[in-house]
């Protein structure tokens, strides 16, 4: 018998700019899953509510500032890894203040949804670019 997976809770968000682009990031060297684009997010901290998590991180990945009411709930992933199971909800925003930088990340990109595909991304992130491409 496998040992049963952690659940972990990953926040992520599709940033839209007025051109109707989405933001995504390229994973860093080091880390897992190097290289991959991703949407920017990261794990949520123990007593942390999803949303300030998110809030937080677009702080520390991208240095922007994004209110609550701009986060809007989009669609989840729910993916097994083989350490742990990914459970990532994805939100969308089209407000934020600032101009995103790349902190964390080696890259970032604005990319049309149905451009998304081109670039390799996590397996967990599939089904999302699929929404993203559907109802954007
Ligand atoms: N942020 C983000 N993480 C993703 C995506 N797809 C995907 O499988 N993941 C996985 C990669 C990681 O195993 C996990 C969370 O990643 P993370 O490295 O961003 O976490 P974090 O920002 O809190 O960074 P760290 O403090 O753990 O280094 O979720 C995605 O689109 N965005
Ligand atoms: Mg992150």
């Amino acid at each position: 018998m496998s040992e049963p997976l952690k659940t972990v809770l990953v926040v992520a968000v599709a940033l839209i700019d007025t051109d109707g682009r989405v933001l995504i990031a390229q994973r860093p060297e080091g880390k897992q899953l190097a290289g991959l684009w991703e949407f920017p997010g990261g794990k949520v901290d123990p007593g942390e509510r999803p949303e300030q998590a998110l809030i937080r991180e677009l702080k520390e990945e991208l240095g922007i500032d994004v209110n609550e009411a701009c986060l809007a709930p989009f669609v989840f992933t729910s993916h097994a890894y083989e350490s742990f199971h990914l459970l990532m909800p994805l939100y969308l925003c089209r407000r934020w203040s600032g101009v995103v930088q790349a902190h964390e990340h080696s890259a970032l990109k604005w990319v049309r949804p149905n451009q998304l595909s081109d670039y390799p991304m996590p397996p967990a992130d599939e089904p999302l670019v699929a929404w993203l491409r559907d109802l954007l």
